[in-house]
């Protein structure tokens, strides 16, 4: 059992980037709690800064201004690679564009972060495998051959192997039909539960963001429901 508290606290942030000579504010996010265990639905215009927000909050960005703290550690402050570590240690990403290595297997890919944790065992092998049959994934097919829903699965197995204390999910369903729509939200909300882990989705779909007790939209740059 991790003893590590995995409260989530943003404080002043602000992120700009460049737009031409001057510089554009994407996220101005005042104060945001969410409390370790929580299910977050999050949505947003187009261009509003939901997948910035997921990156800054899982130190793959870091803010011109402010803090993001996971427990007492305000990840921002860590060197990239010790952000990258507590990635890899705590955080499950499922990215809009899957991520994944083409040229290895689906296998590969599921266990290739378990490598962050140390030597990769016969055990971990077995379960991930276990893992890409449920989803009805050929485990041994390149990844680059693989459906587009065979990738999202493939994906989301990725992330359920790391058993994280935090997923983030980026549109996790945007290009599933419904059927396996609703198979990669139920197994998001079953890992959280589980794991007890803090789930934040990005989504564009109604009928996805009825699931969650709480919603945050993010509008001008900030957050409301916050
Ligand atoms: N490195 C960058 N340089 C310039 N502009 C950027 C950069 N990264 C993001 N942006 C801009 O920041 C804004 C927010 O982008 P982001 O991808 O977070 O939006 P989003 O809400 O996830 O959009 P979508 O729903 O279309 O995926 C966009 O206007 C985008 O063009």
């Amino acid at each position: 059992m991790n003893s590590q508290s995995f409260d989530l606290t943003v404080e002043d942030l602000q992120y700009r980037v460049k737009d031409g000579a001057s510089f554009r504010t994407i996220l101005d996010i005042n104060h945001l709690d969410i409390v370790c265990g929580e299910k977050v639905g999050l949505r947003g215009t187009s261009g509003s800064g939901k997948s910035t927000f997921l990156k800054l909050i899982s130190g793959i960005l870091i803010p011109q201004k402010g803090d993001v703290y996971w427990g007492a550690e305000a990840i921002n402050r860590l060197s990239e690679s010790q952000r990258d570590d507590w990635r890899g240690r705590h955080c499950g990403f499922l990215f809009q564009d899957f991520r994944l290595f083409g040229g290895l297997s689906a296998l590969d890919n599921v266990i290739l972060p378990l490598t962050f944790r140390g030597t990769i065992t016969q055990a971990d092998r077995s379960r991930a495998k276990t893992l890409l049959d449920a989803c009805a994934v050929p485990a041994q097919t390149q990844a680059s051959l693989l459906s587009r829903g065979e990738m999202q699965r493939t994906a989301l197995v990725r992330v359920l192997m790391s058993s994280p204390q935090v997923i983030l999910a980026d549109e996790p369903t945007a290009s599933l039909d419904h059927d396996n729509a609703i198979h990669v939200m139920d197994a998001l909300f079953e890992a959280a539960e589980n794991l007890k882990a803090t789930l934040i989705v990005v989504t564009h779909d109604s009928s996805m963001l009825n699931r969650f007790r709480r919603v945050l939209t993010l509008e001008d740059g900030t957050v409301r429901g916050a």
